[in-house]
C-alpha cells in the first residue's frame, strides 16, 4: 500500500496530540511515510513535537517524523496531504474576540458574530499565504483545512483560488452531532446516511437514514424533546459545551422541522445565550485552564518520562479521527460519505451558486462528489441568505480593505443587527487587531 507524506500545519495546536494518536491507530489503513509538523511558534510546537517522538517511538517506529518552523523544510514537492489547524493570533486574540463584543452587550464567540468576524479577518491572510507556500512546491497536495472560522476561510479561498480543487474545508461539528445521535439511538455514527444543508456552523440535518433506508430523524426528535440532548463525549466536556448541547432541545421545540447545528443557538437566541456568557471568564479562559493546560503539561510529562503509555492527553479524538478518515477516503478513493464545505453550484437550488455550503458528499480521489439537496423552505433560506451575505461582505471587506463593507457585514449578522452597535464593535476590533488586519478605509 502506498505510504503518504503528510504535513500538519499548527503543530502546536491543542488538537495535535489527538491527531497524532489517530495516525497511530490508523497506520494500517492510512500509512504515513513522512510526517512533518509546522508551526510559527517554536516553543509551543516543541512540547508537542517531543511528545510525538516518544509516542511514535512506541507506536509508529517506522515513521519518518520531524517538526520545524521552516516552511521550506515543511512544504516539499512530494507532500500528499497538508492538514491545517492554525490559529492566527492565538488564544490571546481569541480572548479579545470574545471579550470586546461581550463588553458591549453582544455575543462574544470564537466563530460566530463579531468575534468570528475578527478571527476571519485574521485567518484569511495566513491561510492565503499557506496555500501559496504549498502550491509553490506542489500542485497536487491536498489541503484539508480545519482553520476557523472555516465558513469565512472557505469563501475567501474560493474567491482567491477559484481553480484550485484540492482545497477542502471541513468541520468536525456535524461529525460530533452524528456521534451524539448515535449514542442516543445505540448506533455507530458511520451507519447514518445523513442529509444536511447550510453554511459552516449554520446548518441543519433534514434526514438521518439508517442502512435500511428508514429515516430516524422523527424518533431522534422525540428523544430530544423528551430527554434533552448531550454530546456523545459528555463526561469529558466543560460545562459551557453541555449548556450548548442542551440548547438543542429548545431549538427543536421552536423549529421542529430539522435538527440544528449547536452553533445556531447564537443566532436564534442571542439574548438568552448572552445572559449565560460571563464577560470576565470566557470560553478562552476555560480552554486555557482546561484543555490547553492539560495538553501541554501532559505532553511535557510524556517527554520527560520517555513513555506515552500512562498519558491521558488524548481525550476527545473526533477532531483527529475525522480529518484522517476524510484523507483516507481521498487516498484510497473510498467514496465514503462525509459532511464537508464546498461551492453550492445548485446543490441547494434556491441558494446562490457561489455560497460555500456544508452538505453530505462522497469523498473520492478527485475530491467531494456532493449530493444535491434541492429547494429549502423559506425560513431556512432567509436565515442562510443573511448569513451568507455577512460572510461574503466580510471577505470583500478584507480584499478591498473596505470599512463600509465591514460595517455592512456586521450589521447583517443576526447577533448584532443594530448599525450603531456594529460600528462601535467594529471600531474596537480594528484597534485590537492592528497588525493582523488590513487597514480598513
Ligand atoms: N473546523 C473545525 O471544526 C475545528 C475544530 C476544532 C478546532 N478548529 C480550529 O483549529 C485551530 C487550532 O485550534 P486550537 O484551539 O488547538 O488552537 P491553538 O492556538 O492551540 O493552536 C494553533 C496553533 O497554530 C499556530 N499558528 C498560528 N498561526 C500560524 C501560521 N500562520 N502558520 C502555522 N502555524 C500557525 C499557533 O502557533 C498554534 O500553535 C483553530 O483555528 C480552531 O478554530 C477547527
Ligand atoms: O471552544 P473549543 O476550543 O473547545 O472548541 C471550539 C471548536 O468547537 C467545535 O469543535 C469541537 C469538536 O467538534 C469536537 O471534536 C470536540 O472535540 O470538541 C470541540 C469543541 O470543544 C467546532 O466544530 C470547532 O470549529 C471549534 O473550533
Ligand atoms: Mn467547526
Amino acid at each position: 500500500m502506498k505510504k503518504y507524506n503528510v504535513v500538519v500545519v499548527g503543530g502546536g495546536s491543542t488538537w495535535t496530540p489527538g491527531l497524532l494518536k489517530g495516525m497511530c491507530t490508523r497506520k494500517d489503513t492510512f500509512p504515513i511515510n513522512r510526517l512533518v509538523m509546522y508551526d510559527i511558534d517554536a516553543e509551543r510546537q516543541q512540547t508537542i513535537g517531543e511528545f510525538a517522538k516518544v509516542l511514535f517511538n512506541e507506536e509508529y517506529p517506522e515513521l519518518d517524523f520531524s517538526y520545524t518552523t521552516d516552511k521550506d523544510e515543511a512544504f516539499t514537492e512530494d507532500v500528499d496531504f497538508v492538514l491545517c489547524q492554525m490559529r492566527t493570533g492565538g488564544y490571546a486574540m481569541r480572548e479579545k474576540d470574545e471579550k470586546i463584543p461581550l463588553s458591549m452587550g453582544l455575543i462574544g464567540q470564537e466563530t460566530c458574530g463579531p468575534g468570528g468576524f475578527a478571527y476571519g479577518m485574521r485567518s484569511i491572510r495566513d491561510m492565503v499565504e499557506l496555500v501559496k507556500d504549498v502550491r509553490a512546491k506542489s500542485q497536487d497536495a491536498w489541503i484539508l483545512n480545519y482553520t476557523n472560522p472555516a465558513a469565512i476561510v472557505a469563501v475567501a479561498l474560493q474567491e482567491i483560488f477559484p481553480e484550485d480543487n484540492r482545497i477542502l474545508n471541513i468541520c468536525d461539528q456535524p461529525e460530533n452531532l452524528l456521534r451524539s445521535y448515535g449514542k442516543l439511538l445505540g448506533m455507530n455514527e458511520r451507519d447514518f446516511d445523513p442529509v444536511y444543508f447550510g453554511l459552516n456552523h449554520f446548518g441543519w440535518f433534514t434526514h438521518l437514514y439508517n442502512q435500511e433506508g428508514k429515516d430516524l430523524l422523527p424518533e431522534l426528535r422525540e428523544n430530544i424533546l423528551n430527554g434533552g440532548f448531550r454530546p456523545a463525549d459528555a463526561e469529558q466536556r466543560d460545562q459551557s459545551w453541555l449548556d450548548t448541547y442542551a440548547m438543542v432541545e429548545q431549538m427543536v421545540r421552536d423549529f421542529p422541522d430539522y435538527l440544528p447545528n449547536t452553533y445556531l443557538q447564537y443566532y436564534l437566541y442571542p439574548d438568552k445565550v448572552l445572559n449565560k456568557l460571563n464577560p470576565e471568564f470566557t470560553r478562552t479562559n476555560e480552554v486555557q485552564a482546561g484543555r490547553e493546560k492539560r495538553v501541554f503539561e501532559d505532553c511535557a510529562r510524556v517527554a520527560e518520562m520517555g513513555t506515552s503509555k500512562e498519558s491521558n492527553v488524548v481525550h476527545n479524538d473526533a477532531h483527529g479521527e475525522f480529518i484522517l478518515i476524510v484523507a483516507e477516503s481521498i487516498a484510497h478513493n473510498k467514496g465514503d460519505n462525509f459532511i464537508v464545505i464546498l461551492k453550492n453550484n445548485g446543490l441547494v437550488s434556491n441558494l446562490p451558486d457561489d455560497a460555500m455550503v456544508e452538505v453530505a458528499a462522497s469523498i473520492t480521489v478527485n475530491g467531494p462528489r456532493p449530493y444535491a439537496v434541492g429547494e429549502i423552505p423559506t425560513f431556512y433560506k432567509g436565515m442562510i441568505e443573511g448569513q451568507y451575505a455577512y460572510e461574503k461582505l466580510t471577505v470583500e471587506a478584507y480584499l478591498e480593505k473596505s470599512y463600509g463593507k465591514a460595517l455592512q457585514a456586521l450589521t447583517l449578522n443576526r447577533t448584532v443587527v443594530s448599525a450603531k452597535q456594529a460600528r462601535e464593535v467594529l471600531d474596537a476590533l480594528i484597534e485590537a487587531n492592528k497588525g493582523y488586519w488590513p487597514e480598513l478605509r
